[in-house]
């Protein structure tokens, strides 16, 4: 039992721990405290039973290997449901059940589940924990890897106990990783009730609860009732040569880029000019309006669960600083020696072992698999921006939205205000990556990378966006952005990564209005040459489709847009639907 200094206002956890713990009978009951002494003796426990193993001592101190279950590899979107009184507040883009049938459904398989078991009570905090944007909850969980994955992912144990104390209010996230049986599987969140229940996985977004769970389907329905915004965004900082620092929210799709422009390098002239990037954030992004009007973010996590495949000295070199300690992998493959490999590490070893932990054989599959993962706390890496501890955020000079599109979407372009940035926010496309279980590379509609994250209706998040172009309101500029535009070759067009940079220097330059641009009926995209590309090879081709807009399939493009806002029905916004409507007559 958790003691309050006066043993009142903690009394609704102890509640709910009891009746958590009456339901799912476990031998014992481990209130999580964040000690170093308490993580030790869990890991110590998960090398003993299998759970962990010790990668290289020499090379990588203090650093584990998990292998989940090969079945177990991804978030499972169909089976993950958002459980509102009515089915339109959940909206066409989420599963729905009826909260009643859901709680009888999970309470069914949470029956008698930790029996043999130990259940961990983790309280945590989403944000700085002094900061009024941030937000407790507590997750009750069977494994030890959850445990020890929100330790690093959170600001978890007897701070975040003591402001759950003083609010009184937290969100209940319960887990259990059941037998891992995918027909026995569910992510089910009640959003009314600041509740989730998740049964059958032990895998990232789906059991560590605080992250997509909690900080965006839970806190996007909590963020829109109390007038701000909890999106699928990193932040970052540029500082120019003048020491100015601008920072960004940038919202990318999973496994499209988030982690890399978070944490990016800036190519070697800009770093000899003073250029400089600094890490607020890499997954997700809590707004509000401040009082001088600016929209002002905090990241609401403490560590990174990154991508591990094509993560390279030469393509993010700050994340492999990170992972040198202290880190946990999943998935991922060893070399004969033990240090962890995957597709892309480029450090001229080979992998010996792959991530089911069966001698390599690339006929059979890759080393890694292709959502293999490191968790590492933010602190660990070189660029962690030291105002990502700011509880009042930073102010953000520019919103991105961006998806992986081979054909037709140009490199970069502006939105003309907020509506028609809303707009190019909810019509956003991206072809599917391995971060969720199903096909790759099918293109489809992720408005603000939120498809999978969203905890109501797209219609009314649509409004509430909208909602913040209010007179006062000073808010950022919106832009679009396409890394991943290809070639007749199949090969990427623009060279990515650290030159990405290139294109945030022309967004600050917009917002401080100093960048020159074409007005098209997309919005405004650079010519070649209102971007620095010095030091970088384009041919024709590669100029043409990064830079070039293509009247007649955007056209078509326009008409799939209305098709997709029409399947929402009568609550999408009146305002966004004759932007859609304007910018469409012009293309006609
Ligand atoms: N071509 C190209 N690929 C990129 C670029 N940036 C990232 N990638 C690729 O994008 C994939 C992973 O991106 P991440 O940055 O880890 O993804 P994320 O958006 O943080 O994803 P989640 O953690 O799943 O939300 C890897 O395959 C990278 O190689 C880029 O600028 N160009
Ligand atoms: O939630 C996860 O498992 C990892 C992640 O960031 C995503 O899929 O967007
Ligand atoms: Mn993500």
């Amino acid at each position: 039992m958790a003691k309050g200094s006066d043993g009142s206002r903690l009394a609704n956890l102890n509640e709910w721990v009891a009746e958590v713990a009456a339901l799912t009978r476990p031998d014992r009951i481990h209130w999580c405290d964040g000690s170093d002494a308490e993580n030790e003796a869990l890991v110590a426990q998960m090398l003993g039973d299998g759970t962990l193993v010790r990668l290289n001592e020499q090379t990588h101190p203090n650093s584990f290997l998990h292998r989940s279950d090969p079945d177990d590899v991804a978030r499972v979107e169909h089976l993950t449901f958002v459980c509102t009184d009515d089915q339109n507040d959940a909206g066409p883009n989420n599963h729905w059940m009826a909260p009643d049938e859901a709680h009888a459904k999970m309470d069914a398989l949470f029956d008698g589940c930790m029996a043999g078991r130990t259940m961990y009570v983790i309280p945590y905090c989403m944000g700085p924990i002094d900061s009024p944007l941030s937000r407790c909850g507590v997750e009750i969980t069977d494994s030890p890897y959850v445990v020890a994955n929100m330790r690093i992912m959170t600001r978890m144990g007897a701070p975040a106990l003591a402001r759950i104390e003083k609010e009184g209010t937290f969100v209940k996230g319960l887990h259990s990783t059941g037998e891992l049986d995918p027909d026995r599987r569910f992510i089910m969140h009640f959003p009314e009730e600041l509740a989730i229940k998740s049964f059958g996985s032990g895998y990232g977004g789906n059991a560590l609860l605080g992250k997509k769970c909690h900080a965006l389907r839970i806190a996007s329905h909590q963020a829109r009732s109390e007038g701000w915004l909890a999106e699928h965004m990193l932040i970052l900082g540029i500082e120019n040569p003048q020491g100015e620092t601008h920072y960004i929210a940038a919202a990318f799709p999973s496994a499209c880029g988030k982690t890399n422009l978070a944490m990016l390098i800036p190519p070697e002239g800009y770093r000899n000019a003073g250029w400089k990037v600094w890490t607020v954030g890499d997954d997700i992004c809590w707004m509000r309006p401040g009082k001088d009007g600016r929209l002002y973010a905090i990241n609401p996590e403490a560590g990174f669960f990154g991508v591990a495949p094509g993560t390279s000295k030469k393509s993010n070199p700050n994340a492999l600083a990170c992972l040198q300690r202290d880190a946990i992998f999943t998935n991922v493959g060893v070399t004969a020696d033990n240090q962890p490999w995957w597709e892309g590490l480029d450090n001229g070893q080979q992998p010996a072992i792959d991530w089911r932990g069966e001698p390599y054989d690339p006929a059979k599959r890759p080393a890694a698999h292709p959502n293999s993962r490191f968790t590492v706390s933010a602190k660990a890496c070189p660029s962690y921006s030291p105002e990502a501890e700011n509880p009042a955020g930073v102010p953000i000079s520019a919103i991105v939205f961006g998806g992986r599109r081979a054909s037709l979407v140009p490199l970069v372009f502006e939105a003309r205000d907020w509506t028609h940035g809303v707009l190019v926010g909810a019509s956003m496309g991206s072809e599917t990556t391995a971060a969720a279980t199903g096909a790759v590379g099918v293109m489809r509609r992720d408005p603000m990378a939120m498809k999978p994250f969203c905890g109501y209706n797209f219609a009314d998040y649509f409004a509430h966006w909208l909602s913040f172009d209010t007179p006062g309101a000073k808010l950022p500029k919106v832009f679009h952005v396409n890394w991943f535009r290809k070639g007749d070759d199949g090969k990427f067009l623009w060279p990515g990564f650290g030159d990405n940079l290139r294109v945030l220097e022309w967004m600050i330059g917009r917002v401080n209005g100093t960048a020159g641009a074409v007005e098209t009926p997309i919005g405004a995209l650079p010519s070649a040459d209102d971007l620095n590309l010095d030091g970088i090879e384009l041919g024709d081709e590669a100029l043409c489709k990064l830079f070039g807009y293509e009247r007649d399939g955007w056209s078509a493009e326009f008409q799939a847009i209305g098709d997709y806002l029409a399947g929402y029905g009568p609550r999408m916004p009146q305002a966004l639907v004759d932007e859609q409507r304007r910018i469409a007559g012009s293309l006609a």
